[in-house]
């Protein structure tokens, strides 16, 4: 097990966002977190992120955890100066030894970004700008990422580029996969696992069993 909630819950003011939510996520599981709009699934990815502290109950990740975090995507500015490298290097020491300059190669290589690694991020496509996001958080080398609905917004082929790459990464490099998304068929084809968050509980199962009338 890399996660375990229990009996977490969540208020802003008077507003009850969730109550007692409990779930675990294993080992290597890819997991769609799905739900309507508003129902609280960026609040929890915040608060396991330790961005929010959870009015009850709690959350412990198995000790050796190393979490990398994809953020809901943002608009950035056309005139944004820095080049995709120089992006993803916002993430990497100043001082860029011989080694450091390998671990970007490497993950500018596995987020398929070395022919456009120079494009100013300003210019680069929705996709490209995600994978960017992506390679960030590789840098890090996380066994477990979290994105937040990374797919919203791109294009079909972006979405299954994206999407590949994200079941490698789970395949390949064994990296636990928390993945949030209103797209049920993208979900159903390549994540394993789904949490459906709705009207302050959650449910649990596979993808495969995943019932649209749920929404
Ligand atoms: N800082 C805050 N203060 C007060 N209310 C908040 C705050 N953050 C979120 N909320 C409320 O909590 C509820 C859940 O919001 P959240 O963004 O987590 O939902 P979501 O499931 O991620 O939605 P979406 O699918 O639209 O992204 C919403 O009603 C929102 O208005």
């Amino acid at each position: 097990m890399i996660l375990d909630v229990n009996d977490l819950s969540m208020r802003f003011d008077t507003k009850t966002v969730f109550q007692d939510l409990n779930f675990q996520l294993e080992d290597g599981s890819m997991t769609a977190l799905l739900g309507p709009n508003g129902t609280g699934k960026t609040t929890l990815i915040k608060i396991l992120m330790g961005m929010l502290t959870p009015t009850n109950g709690s959350y412990k990740f198995s000790s050796d955890v190393k979490l990398g975090y994809v953020p809901q995507f943002r608009n950035i500015d056309s005139e944004y100066p820095l080049s995709i490298r120089a992006f993803i290097e916002l993430n990497a020491p100043l001082f860029k030894t011989k080694k450091v300059k390998e671990q970007i190669d490497r993950q500018i290589t596995e987020t398929h970004l070395e022919q456009i690694q120079n494009t100013r991020m300003g210019e680069a496509s929705g996709g490209q700008k995600q994978r960017a996001y992506l390679a960030q958080a590789l840098l890090d080398h996380p066994n477990m990422i979290i994105l937040d609905e990374a797919t919203a917004s791109l294009d079909p082929a972006a979405k299954e580029e994206l999407m590949g790459l994200i079941k490698h990464l789970n395949q390949e490099h064994k990296i636990t996969v928390l993945f949030v998304t209103h797209d049920i068929p993208l979900a159903k084809k390549y994540m394993s696992d789904y949490l459906y968050l709705n009207k302050g509980m959650i449910r649990q199962g596979k993808m495969k069993d995943f019932k649209e009338d749920f929404e």
